[in-house]
């Protein structure tokens, strides 16, 4: 099996192009594939497909063998794949995804290869009961959410797959290995939840750790950055255009007012290829 690592912002994926269809075994692969010790190492395995609405489709499995609905660092990464390798021959690709739909993206390039995509992430999804979470509410802001007798307040924001943002005073030293993945398996959260903690510096800017479902702390997430901007301006914390600082660098997200959908801005970077045997 050839693969090829790549990552958006640290946020790093096993990709492999070639299959027709998702293989049987690809959730117990991503287990052992993504493994920082005993495999390659990734925090997702990604499959490139072919699709009859997009000029590809992509899959993204989890290293507990989940799958994701969506996966904003790895769509960018999906794009530089097929762009570099001249799989499309212009600067823009659709992709369709298992939660998202089919997306647009847009590539920058540079010396004749993707260096930053900018992906249409669509609509975000705000009512209580579709991100999913238990609560009947159409958005849901501030609400709260208790665990280990300490009580946070979230936003929940869908962008395929499920986000619950808090806004806390420092992300940078917040205990996200505390706090995680008591909340990623919270019961608020019936197919539990990627879990962002921001802090919003000024109207444009916005600082953001996550606790990934299926993941666990990552560099990166294109997804959580985008639920973070939409969560701000819910919040009336920041402008509809902000740069999302991680811990593996910037994204800029917009989300527009013309037609509703969230913009993301960022770089997709190979690493190197290999073959298992
Ligand atoms: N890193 C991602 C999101 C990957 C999927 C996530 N762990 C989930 O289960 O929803 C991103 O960049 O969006």
């Amino acid at each position: 099996m050839e693969f090829v690592k790549m990552h958006g912002l640290g946020n790093d994926f096993i990709v492999v192009a070639g299959e027709r269809e998702l293989p049987e075994g690809a959730s117990g692969l991503a287990v052992q594939l993504c493994d920082r010790h005993f495999g390659i190492g990734a925090d997702g395995l990604v499959y490139i497909l072919p699709s009859d609405r997009a000029d590809f489709r992509m899959r993204i499995m989890n290293p507990d063998g989940s799958e994701a609905e969506q996966c904003g660092n790895a769509i960018r990464c999906v794009a530089k794949y097929v762009y570099d390798r001249g799989l499309i021959s212009k600067d823009t690709v659709t992709i369709e995804t298992l939660g998202a739909g089919v997306q647009q993206l847009q590539i920058a390039a540079e010396g004749g290869k993707a260096a930053k995509v900018r992906v249409d992430m669509g609509e975000p999804i705000l009512n209580g009961l579709a991100v999913p979470t238990t609560i009947d509410l159409n958005p849901v802001i501030g609400h709260p959410i208790a665990a280990e007798g300490r009580t946070f307040h979230f936003t929940a924001v869908s962008m395929g797959n499920p986000h619950c943002v808090i806004f806390v005073d420092d992300a940078v030293s917040f205990d996200l290995h505390k706090w995680g993945p008591l909340l990623e398996t919270h019961p608020l959260f019936p197919r539990k939840t990627n879990v962002e903690f921001v802090t919003v510096a000024s109207r444009t800017h916005a600082v953001m750790r996550v606790w990934e479902r299926g993941a666990g702390p990552t560099l990166a997430c294109g997804t959580g950055a985008c639920a973070t901007l939409v969560a701000s301006v819910l919040g009336g914390l920041t402008d509809r255009t902000a740069t999302v600082s991680l811990a593996g660098g910037d994204l800029l997200i917009e989300w527009s007012e013309e037609d509703n959908h969230v913009y993301m801005t960022g770089p997709a970077a190979e690493v190197f290829t290999g073959t298992l045997a």
